[in-house]
Order: structure tokens, then C-alpha cells, then sequence
């Protein structure tokens, strides 16, 4: 039996028809129990790679690696899609990103959004009334008006992850994984609109970790299809390979799910921040300062061009990813942005990557201007195959990335974790923190960088031996100038101090905790 909490406006309500119910009711029924056994077998690898092994290709799917297949196909309106821009589903924010000028909307019940009850189900009703053109807001502070121009992107949805429970939503008394309750509501509300718009149900696949999650995902998407009494391979998936154990299963993922799968992406932030995860017990393998983890470091190229041999070689799309920058008021530092944004998104559309993605409309020009020059008039670089290349093998993947580890890296990590958690369990999983884009994966890489150095007692620059008092001290400091930084207003009347010791719980904890919106969701709502 579904029970849900109560909590929603009437027009939220209106998504759990009967109907839509029933419907969830079967969904659940087919997979909820599967998810359990999905983690654990994450639990299982990682306690692996605790005891000294390394990620690698796998022996017994050698012959998919190895094999002639190609994914089924990809339909007219996902072939080009130079620039995408990526954004929570606030209803304002919605109208701005499907406007912007790119070729799609990554809408996102991930990364970017606190997953509150009310902005988990107001985020189906502000897509449902995009998808039905009858979308429109007014700021109640500006008076301005939004509403949807004529070529709105394509959109996709990208569902929560498998870790991540919904837990306003039981399924015969147990809490239903959020990835499946997103999935449901926008599949049952939004398909047959999209498919008489001439576009489909579109989905985006967050921190996979194996070829079996995507077998589960492709299941879903079978099931479903039968069950609305659709064609195989009308359920689209683009699948984000950022976590490290999945970029060593690559063929077998687009295998898996080719009946359904359109493209791959690098999603940079989540995917560095799972090598510092995964690798967390291995010395030699830990990360320097945040900011010199740029993509032209060896184990991230060889990431980028891995999955765009892969990608190409299968018929599907290899997407790039995000560069945090975001705009300025300030005219220099926004020229200084653009030529960043510029040189990541050249470095990207120069490996062959298909496309790309922007945090903010003010980058849509500069990414859009970059991916023109070197598209031309063709829509994607499928033709790029990099075949020339030398073998990308499991040592390429690995390679410990060079560079200084300093207190003022440190601090910076402490400052932006602190101020990322209390907007998060606030309700906002986005913010503009120190001219960069925050959201819960670039946010993981600075708690993720301070447990890792803590926990092998390395030395900062200048001697420095990090230690849980070192931390505890740092904190203290970093507490006070992020309210020097803010006002003691704004500090006083927000939840830092519950952030903080949300931050400490988990960076000296001795065994690493997987995801910091795992106990950060039981502060919210
Ligand atoms: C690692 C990953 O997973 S990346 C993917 C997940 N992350 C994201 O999607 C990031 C999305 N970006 C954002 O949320 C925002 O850009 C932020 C929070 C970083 C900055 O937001 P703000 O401080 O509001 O930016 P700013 O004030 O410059 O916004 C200017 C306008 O652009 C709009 N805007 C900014 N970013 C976006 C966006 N991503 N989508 C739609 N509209 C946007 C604002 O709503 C605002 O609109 P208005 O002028 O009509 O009021
Ligand atoms: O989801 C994207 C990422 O970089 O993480
Ligand atoms: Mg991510």
C-alpha cells in the first residue's frame, strides 16, 4: 500500500490522482525491493577497494568490451545538443533555463535541489506546466513577468539518485527511493504530451556505479514502456559516468541500456569527488587543493577521451560537462569567466565531446560560440572517433593527481561546505559561493578532500600536520569570518551551527560517510 504525507498545496495534490497512484503502486511493487540489494553490492566493492584493490575493467564482460553492437539509435530532437543548461526546478528558474537559447534543459531533482517535500512536488507541477506551455510566473518582489518563448529547449529530467530516499512516500511500510518517484510522476504526467510535441519522455541517470544499476534502470524503463503500451525505446536515458567505478564499466553500461540509451556525460564534479571516495584508504592516491583538479589533469583527460572513444564507437553521444564559473556584475572578472568558461568548453569540443553544460544563461553565448566553431553545420562530432589514440588503460584512469595541498585550501574547503550544508538544509541546493556554482557534488569534494588528508595525516604546505584538532580549530575560525563575511544577521538567524557539526560528524568520522546529503536529509523537512 502507497501512503503519502500530507503537506502540499492543492495544485501539488492534483498529481496524486488515483490514476497516477495506481501506477506507482506498480512501479514500486516491480522494483523498490531491488534497490537495497544495488547498494549493498556498492557497500561490498567499496570495502574492496578499502582493503587495497584497485577499480578496473572487468574480466567477465570482456566480449561486450570487445564486441560489434551499437545502441539503438537517437531520436531528431536529442542529435544536437551542443549546450545544455542545468537547473534546479524552481518555477522561475524553469522559465529562465528553457528560454536561455540552448538545445536543452537538464531539469534537476539532483545535484542542485534540496529535496524537500514541497520542492520535490512543486518541481513536477512547474514541469508538467512547462511541458503543457501554460507555464508562467510573476516575482512577487520585481513585479516582472516570465513565461516561455517560442523554441523552448528540449527537456530532460534528471531523477535523484539511487541512494536517495523519498521519505514522505512509504510503499507497504517502507520508504520509497526517490529516483523511482521522480521517475514515475514526471513519466506519467509529461510522456504523452511529449510525444505528441514530437519529443519524448527524456531522462538523466546520476552516480551509477555499475552495468547492473543500469540493467535496474533499463528494467524500469521496459516495464514501463509495456505497461503504457509504448514501443521499445521510446524512454530516452543519458547516463552521467561520474563515479569511478563506472568509468571502467562504460561499454557495459551503453550495453545494457541500449534499447534506450542516448548518450553519456562527464560529470566532472561527482566523478572527482568519487575518486577521492573510492580511493580513500589508498595514500598515494590523494588529492591536492580543490582548484588545481582541473580537467587537463592526466586522469581526468584520460576520462574524456575514454568516454568519447566509447561513446562514439557505440552510435551514442559524448557529453561534456560543467565548468563552475558563473557570471559577474563586475565587467573584468566577468570577462575573466568567460575566457575560463571559454578555454574548458574549447579543451571539451577539441576531444570530440557532442556538447556540453552551463550552470547560468549568461554562459549560453560563449559555451554556444565555442561548440558552433567546431560543429560546423553538422550536429554532433559522432564522426570523432579518436581511434588513433594510444590505449587508455586502468594506470591512465588512476594516475594520483600532482599539487599543493595549503591552509588556504583547506579553509576554503571548510567555508564553502559549511555555507553549501546550511543552504541545503535550508531547502536551496544551489548557491553562488565565492564566484563559483555550488551544488551537493562540488560540495562533497571539499568535505571529501578534508577527510581524505586528515585520515593520512598529510602535512600543508609550510608543514601544517592535518589533524581532527587542526580541523576543529580551522572551523572555529572559518565560522566566524563566513558571519563577518554574511552579517551576523543572516548568520544568526540561519542554521550554521547544526551545518557545522554536520560538517565535523562527517569529516572526522573515521569510516567515510558516502553521501553528506544521507544524514543532511534527515535535518530537512
Ligand atoms: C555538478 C552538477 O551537477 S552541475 C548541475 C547542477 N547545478 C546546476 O544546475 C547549477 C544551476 N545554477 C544555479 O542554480 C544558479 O546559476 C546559481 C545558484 C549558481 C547562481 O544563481 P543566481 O545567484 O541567482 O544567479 P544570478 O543572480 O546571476 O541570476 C541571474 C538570472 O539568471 C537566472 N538563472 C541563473 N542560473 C540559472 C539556471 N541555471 N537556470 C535558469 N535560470 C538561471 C536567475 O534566475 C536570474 O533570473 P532573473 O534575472 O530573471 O531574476
Ligand atoms: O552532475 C554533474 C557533476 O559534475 O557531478
Ligand atoms: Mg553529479
Amino acid at each position: 500500500m502507497l501512503k503519502v504525507q500530507n503537506g502540499l498545496t492543492g495544485e501539488q495534490k492534483q498529481l496524486l490522482s488515483e490514476s497516477a497512484q495506481g501506477w506507482i503502486q506498480e512501479l514500486m511493487s516491480a522494483f523498490a525491493d531491488k534497490v537495497p540489494a544495488l547498494l549493498e553490492a556498492r557497500n561490498q566493492r567499496q570495502r574492496q577497494f578499502d582493503q587495497g584493490q584497485l577499480p578496473d575493467f572487468l574480466p567477465q564482460t570482456q566480449g561486450i568490451r570487445e564486441g560489434q553492437w551499437q545502441i539503438r539509435g537517437i531520436p531528431a530532437d536529442l542529435k544536437d545538443r551542443r549546450v545544455e543548461i542545468t537547473g534546479p526546478t524552481e518555477r522561475k528558474m524553469v522559465i529562465n533555463a528553457l528560454n536561455a537559447g540552448t538545445k536543452v534543459f537538464m531539469a534537476d531533482f539532483e545535484d542542485s535541489l534540496s529535496p524537500t517535500w514541497p520542492a520535490v512536488m512543486q518541481g513536477q507541477v512547474n514541469l508538467r506546466d512547462a511541458l503543457d506551455r501554460t507555464i508562467s510566473y510573476t516575482d512577487p518582489q520585481s513585479g516582472k513577468y516570465y513565461s516561455l518563448n517560442e523554441q523552448p529547449a528540449v527537456l530532460i529530467c534528471r531523477v535523484r539518485g539511487l541512494h536517495l530516499p523519498e521519505k514522505h512516500v512509504t510503499f507497504n511500510g517502507k520508504v520509497v527511493p526517490g529516483c523511482l518517484w521522480d521517475f514515475a510522476l514526471y513519466f506519467f504526467h509529461n510522456h504523452k504530451r511529449l510525444l505528441e510535441n514530437g519529443s519524448g519522455p527524456y531522462f538523466y541517470l546520476p552516480k551509477l556505479q555499475s552495468h547492473l544499476e543500469a540493467r535496474f534502470w533499463s528494467q524500469v524503463f521496459s516495464f514501463t514502456e509495456d505497461r503504457f503500451n509504448l514501443p521499445r525505446g521510446t524512454i530516452k536515458a543519458t547516463v552521467l559516468i561520474e563515479t569511478l567505478p563506472a568509468v571502467f564499466e562504460m561499454d557495459e553500461i551503453l550495453f545494457e541500456l541500449k534499447d534506450h540509451i542516448v548518450a553519456l556525460n562527464c560529470g566532472r564534479w561527482d566523478y572527482i569527488f568519487s575518486y577521492i571516495k573510492t580511493l580513500g584508504n589508498h595514500p598515494d592516491r590523494v588529492l591536492p587543493d580543490r582548484q588545481v583538479v582541473t580537467m587537463d589533469q592526466p586522469f581526468l583527460s584520460a576520462y574524456s577521451r575514454l568516454l568519447i572513444r566509447t561513446c562514439h564507437k557505440r552510435g551514442a553521444l559524448a557529453m561534456g560537462g560543467m565548468a563552475a564559473f558563473i557570471p559577474s556584475k563586475e565587467a573584468d572578472r566577468n570577462q575573466w569567466v568567460l575566457n575560463k568558461v571559454r578555454q574548458d568548453k574549447e579543451l571539451e569540443a577539441r576531444n570530440g565531446h557532442d556538447g556540453t553544460w552551463i550552470a547560468h544563461p549568461g554562459l549560453a553565448e560563449t559555451a554556444l560560440a565555442v561548440f558552433d566553431q567546431y560543429l560546423g553545420d553538422k550536429p554532433n562530432q559522432l564522426d570523432v572517433s579518436r581511434d588513433g589514440d594510444d590505449p587508455i588503460n586502468a594506470a591512465d584512469l588512476l594516475a594520483p593527481c600532482e599539487g599543493e595541498r595549503t591552509e588556504a585550501g583547506m579553509r576554503t574547503n571548510i567555508r564553502v561546505a559549511l555555507q553549501y550544508i546550511e543552504a541545503w538544509i535550508g531547502g536551496n541546493g544551489c548557491v553562488p559561493i565565492y564566484g563559483l556554482m555550488e551544488d551537493a557534488a562540488t560540495a562533497e569534494i571539499c568535505r571529501a578532500s578534508i577527510w581524505q588528508w586528515l585520515r593520512h595525516g598529510k602535512s600543508l604546505v609550510g608543514g601544517q600536520k592535518v589533524t581532527a584538532e587542526l580541523f576543529t580549530r580551522f572551523l572555529k575560525e572559518e565560522m566566524a569570518q563566513v558571519s563577518e563575511e554574511l552579517g551576523s544577521e543572516r548568520f544568526e538567524s540561519g542554521r550554521f551551527r547544526e551545518a557545522a557539526q554536520l560538517l565535523t560528524r562527517i569529516t572526522v568520522s573515521d569510516s567515510f560517510v558516502p553521501f553528506l546529503t544521507e544524514p543532511g536529509y534527515t535535518l530537512i523537512d
